[in-house]
């Protein structure tokens, strides 16, 4: 009689911003905040910075308008919050895809809680993988602060579907330690919190990052980041021969951005699965949970997530 509460999962990373891909074609999984938060623990858990359930998108609520595409990205953060978008992540579920034979090497295009992206798969299996990750939004949402180690900077605010404040310094490390949340002020401009990335300019075709992640905390590398950096850095150091192609070097690995004529960006770097097996979904029975984990089910969840709510907002308005 096999455990019930086993789960076929798929682990791995891009650029060492690890993820744990939870195989749900049927929509059946009930993933709650605290099963994501248990499952991204580094130690009573598979360890991981987001966990992405893979859904058709015939059988997902939130995806129904996007039929154009197969499948859809749940895409949770550690700390079990709703994300909207993940580029390291997309590009590691669409190697999985190809890899598990659930779609052909190529062009792939799956859905977003921040609408549809393309993605390219070599067929070799190991090579880069390309997502289109469409136009960044700069709107001017000015005085941004960022305050993090007893310092405050400027911020630029860049939407890749996900929410970014880019901070540009000469030296990295005057971002102290990063194991706190950076403050950013005004609170209203980001309700529901920002990713924050320090960036350092090393050329003009050359950044490099360290990244706060929402949801999570410093990741060794963040796509949709990486984006939002060489947005920020066309703004804050345009130049008349502004750079198309950029290179994107971050604790974990390099990324690389190219900018199309439109403003679309294409995002192209590794996605290396590590591992494959069952996990145990059953929620641990009393403490070890983190405060403030309490299992919810999804549906719960939707109310009490404010993604969702203002998702659901805009989508009635
Ligand atoms: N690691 C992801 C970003 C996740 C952002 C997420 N933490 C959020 O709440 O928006 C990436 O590669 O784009």
């Amino acid at each position: 009689m096999t455990d019930p509460s086993l789960h076929p999962f798929v682990k791995g990373h891009g650029a060492e911003n690890d993820f744990v891909i939870l195989p749900d074609p049927d929509g059946r999984l009930t993933l709650t905040p605290a099963d994501v938060v248990r499952l991204g623990d580094r130690r009573t858990g598979l360890g991981a910075d987001g966990v992405l359930r893979a859904v058709r998108c015939a059988a997902e609520p939130e995806a129904a308008a996007m039929r154009e595409a197969e499948w859809f990205m749940d895409y949770r953060n550690a700390d079990g919050s709703l994300g909207a978008m993940c580029g390291n992540g997309l590009r590691l579920l669409a190697r999985y895809l190809v890899d598990a034979g659930l779609h052909r090497p190529g062009a792939l295009l799956i859905a977003t809680r921040a609408g549809t992206r393309r993605v390219h798969v070599p067929d070799d299996h190991t090579g880069p993988v390309t997502i289109d990750m469409g136009r960044p939004r700069l709107s001017g949402a000015g005085g941004i602060q960022v305050t993090a180690a007893g310092r405050t900077w400027p911020a630029i605010h860049v939407d890749m579907g996900n929410p970014h404040a880019v901070v540009f310094l000469e030296d990295l490390r005057l971002a102290g330690d990063l194991r706190t949340a950076p403050i950013v002020t005004p609170a209203a401009a980001y309700p529901h919190g920002a990713t924050v990335n320090f960036v350092a300019t090393r050329g003009p075709h050359h950044l490099q990052l360290r990244v706060h992640e929402r949801g999570v905390g410093e990741t060794r590398a963040c796509g949709t980041g990486a984006c939002a950096a060489v947005a920020a850095a066309r703004v804050h150091q345009p130049s008349p021969a502004m750079a198309v192609d950029y290179t994107a070097d971050l604790p974990g690995g390099r990324l690389h951005i190219v900018v199309r004529p439109n403003g679309a960006m294409d995002l192209t770097g590794p996605a290396v699965i590590t591992a494959q097996g069952t996990v145990s979904l059953a929620l641990p029975s009393g403490p070890g949970l983190p405060a403030g984990a309490r299992g919810q089910r999804r549906s719960e969840a939707s109310e009490s997530d404010p993604l969702r709510r203002s998702r659901a907002a805009h989508t009635q308005g």
